[in-house]
């Protein structure tokens, strides 16, 4: 069920003020509200408050509360919208009263008998011209429970439990489930839903549920309940089509608002509800429950819902819906507290933006329709075939098979926009895996060329040469390192042997310094050696990362070489995909044309027939002219429908691919903008500048293909006769020139036009695009509109096709309708198609 959306409209608030009470009187109760002379502003104390009404009190009569909020939304019910319209307020404030739920006060002068009452009378102003059908269905929610108050199973007895008065359901049944739909809309399982005729029909379920409802004392009101309840109305309505009227004046009668008019759903059927809610503290509860943890703390009563039940009664503020929340209020100081409260809660909820919306099914529900009209005139059609033949009953003939052709064209469409859907999704979908594949290769490349850099680096010193000098090196050091232990050792020994022969005495200072610095030499050349070791170790890893480098480049090479491989196969997939589509199409553009060629004859053998019936029955000429006319007529009337149809659809279709390609152009200039600092040449913004192009280029074509489906739609529509059509035919004996077998062959690319002398008989020549001049291809659509381009979808293609030759094998079809009817009406003397 599609939904189309209204306005954005927020909660209107109406405040009610009900009298003091004589109980209040008698306790010595002092009113502490004043409305504002003329207003609708509420002063409490030093507070002031502004809302869309106020009544009771000073302020405006309750009397006119229905006409002002509540009638408005009776009416968008029969638009199409839903409504909701709810009491709060602080436990006997006057809720039950307004709304008239109380089978005692307020019953008449109450909400809700007076929805009835408007509801009832409308739909009896209706019901020539559309059917109702009304369900009712009454909940009341207790803490985390839904109870069904319609349900069959409760008794109507009370009694005593727990010193509260409280029902008795009987077993067996089970509980009213809450369930989440799929789309997230919170539905209740095992409702009961009444269906209801009449106005008392209503007024007793309202009565039996209110009856049903849980009640508790309380300290203020032994009548009040700290439940909440929702009464909801749905009324389904089907229209019924007046032949004699025309569609849009229905249109205007029943579902006249410019939403519907806009969308075109006149005449479906609607599905709504109203819901007529009174519940305690309803709404304050509700977002309490969601956020007000600070309130429950406080040890203020805050009943805990779950997620679901605090959903179902935010649905049934609105969300969706027209939603008025009627504020009642007490005026007595003992509940000013209280009243601030609801003042001041009342005052926010006219900030809630709702989103009103219409229900419809507009493809299903105008096939019935037509369904449905067909049906009509076959019934009246029988009533007419009783009293005898007429121009009339041939009339109602053509129609209902017009309407049977229509019917038939609209589910053959819709067969076609599936296939048409298949092949742009395919398209769609190589495009998509085009593009990611080829982001990333680009991604492969980038990051070969990276590695490549890097190994650059580590291969731009001459590994092995390196390699050999700091092993020479090393071993020169080796070399030196021993020389030098062995010159230390030989002193080192000298010094000994100085020691001893010297017995304590000092050693020689040149001894002494030769050996410091024969010590010095050796942890230089030491240090020389880690060092070189050092630098052998940091090679052997740079070895390493080279040889890693090397395997990963060619894995990122063989990785790029599949992803290539796989980018040509998904190519060549969708080519030979293609080409068994074209295939398909051959055959079934042979298969049409065989049926053109079928038509073309057989409609000059029953013109033939015609002509010989008519020579036979040359007493009764007037009736042959009269059937000849009434042929003639139809067949006028078919064709200019079958344009007028398929040049919307045309035009649609092309605004819709207009629209795409817009969407794809500014993606692209987005894209392209941040490339713009790349260099001009650069391979990015080169591609992207051709693909930008491109795309202008394609979305121009595009606009001049709408243009000239706009030009021809105007020109059928403006014309109702055959001669404007330029593929119609200029013999009148032959309403249809079906252009020869040849004309059917076609190319990518081409054009389809014809000579120049406009009602000869040439036929239709198909020249290729570019072979037009431009002066050409402007004088072709200022001609009306005989410029096609055909290109690589072959949506379009289907499209050109359709557009071109459809009439003649549809003229076969009601050729066929017609060979029936001949051979039904031969008993008569003049057989009319
Ligand atoms: N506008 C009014 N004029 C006269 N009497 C009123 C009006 N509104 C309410 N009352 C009286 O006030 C009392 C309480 O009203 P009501 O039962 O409608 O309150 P409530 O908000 O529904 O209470 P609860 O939430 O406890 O059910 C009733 O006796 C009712 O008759």
């Amino acid at each position: 069920m599609a939904m189309v959306n209204g306005e954005d409209c927020c909660v209107k608030v109406a405040v009610h003020i009900r009298p003091l009470l004589g109980d209040e009187r008698q306790q010595g109760c002092k009113d502490c509200v004043t409305v504002v002379p003329g207003k609708p502003q509420v002063q409490i104390g030093t507070h002031s408050f502004t809302f869309d009404h106020v009544y009771g009190g000073t302020g405006f009569p309750p009397s006119s509360m229905f006409e002002e909020c509540v009638s408005p939304l009776v009416d968008g019910l029969f638009q199409g919208y839903n409504a909701t319209v709810l009491a709060y307020g602080q436990t006997g404030s006057g809720k039950t009263y307004t709304m008239g739920t109380g089978c005692k006060d307020g019953s008449q002068t109450g909400i809700i008998p007076q929805v009835m009452n408007s509801l009832f009378g409308k739909i009896e102003t209706l019901k020539d011209q559309a059917e109702f059908q009304l369900r009712v269905s009454f909940i009341e929610i207790l803490k985390e429970e839904v109870r069904d108050l319609l349900d069959s199973s409760y008794v109507g007895k009370f009694e005593a439990v727990n010193g509260h008065v409280g029902k008795l359901a009987v077993p067996g049944k089970p509980p009213v489930q809450i369930r989440e739909a799929s789309n997230g809309a919170i539905t209740l399982a095992g409702l009961t839903e009444v269906f209801v005729r009449t106005q008392k029909e209503m007024t007793s379920c309202l009565e039996q549920g209110s009856l049903n409802r849980a009640t508790g004392s309380t300290n203020m009101n032994n009548q009040s309940s700290r439940s909440h309840a929702i009464f909801t109305i749905t009324l389904e309505q089907m229209r019924k089509l007046d032949p004699s009227v025309t569609e849009s004046a229905q249109t205007e009668d029943i579902a006249g608002s410019d939403c519907a008019k806009r969308t075109g759903s006149d005449g479906l059927r609607f599905k709504e509800g109203v819901h007529i809610n009174k519940g305690l503290l309803a709404l304050g509860n509700v977002i309490s429950a969601l956020g007000d943890e600070k309130k429950r703390k406080e040890g203020v009563h805050v009943p805990y819902c779950d997620s679901k039940l605090t959903r179902l009664l935010q649905d049934s503020l609105g969300g969706n819906s027209r939603t008025v929340m009627i504020a009642c209020m007490s005026p007595a100081d003992i509940n000013s507290e209280e009243t601030l409260n609801t003042l001041k809660y009342a005052n926010r909820a006219r900030n809630i933006q709702n989103k009103p919306i219409i229900n419809r099914n507009p493809i299903s529900e105008e096939i019935q329709r037509m369904h449905q009209h067909i049906e009509y005139l076959q019934v009246e059609l029988a009533c007419y075939q009783g009293g005898g033949a007429s121009d009339e009953i041939q009339a109602l003939k053509e129609k209902v098979s017009w309407l049977e052709a229509t019917n038939e064209d609209l589910c053959r469409e819709l067969c076609d926009s599936k296939d048409i859907d298949e092949e742009v999704a395919k398209e769609w979908e190589h495009t998509l895996l085009q593009d990611s594949m080829g982001k990333e290769l680009n991604e492969l490349n980038k990051r070969l060329e990276q590695k490549e850099s890097e190994m650059k680096m580590i291969g731009g010193f001459d590994t092995l040469a390196l390699k050999q000098h700091f092993k020479k090196k090393l071993m020169g050091l080796e070399e030196e390192k021993k020389a030098v232990q062995q010159e230390r050792d030989r002193l080192l020994a000298e010094v000994e042997s100085l020691a001893a022969a010297s017995d304590g005495h000092k050693l020689p200072d040149n001894h002494l310094q030769k050996l410091k610095a024969l010590e010095a030499q050796i942890l230089e050349l030491k240090k020389k050696h880690d060092n070189q070791v050092q630098l052998l170790k940091q090679k052997q890893k740079s070895e390493e990362a080279a040889k890693k480098l090397q395997e990963e480049i060619q894995f990122i090479e063989a990785q790029k070489v599949q992803l290539q491989h796989k980018i040509k196969q998904e190519a060549e997939q969708l080519r030979l995909w293609k080409a068994s589509r074209e295939k398909e199409l051959l055959q079934v553009l042979q298969r049409k044309s065989e049926e053109a060629a079928m038509a073309t004859k057989k409609l000059k053998e029953l013109l033939e027939t015609r002509k010989t019936s008519a020579q036979e029955h040359s007493g009764n000429l007037q009736g042959v002219q009269s059937s000849e006319r009434s042929l003639q007529r139809w067949l006028d009337h078919e064709l200019v429908m079958v344009h007028v149809h398929e040049v919307r659809n045309e035009y649609e279709k092309q605004s819709q691919a207009r629209t795409a390609l817009s969407e794809e152009l500014a993606f692209l200039r987005r894209e392209a903008l941040p490339n713009s600092a790349s260099p001009p040449g650069g391979k990015n913004g080169h591609s992207s500048k051709a693909r930008r192009k491109e795309m202008e280029k394609q979305q121009k074509m595009e606009e001049e293909a709408v243009a000239t489906a706009l030009s021809i739609s105007s020109s059928v529509n403006s014309n109702s006769s055959l001669k404007h059509s330029a593929d119609e035919t200029s013999d009148p004996l032959s309403p249809v020139a079906v252009p020869a077998q040849k004309q059917l062959k076609y190319t990518a690319g081409i054009v389809n036009t014809r000579g120049p002398a406009a009602f000869d008989n040439h036929a239709w020549k198909m020249v290729p695009i570019r072979q037009l001049s431009l002066a050409k291809k402007q004088a072709i659509i200022s001609q009306g509109g005989k410029l096609w381009r055909w290109r690589r979808s072959h949506h379009q293609w289907l499209l050109q096709f359709k557009w071109k030759w459809q009439k003649p094998w549809k003229l076969s079809e009601w050729i066929r309708h017609s060979d029936k009817t001949i051979m039904r009406a031969r008993p008569r003397p003049l057989p009319l198609p």
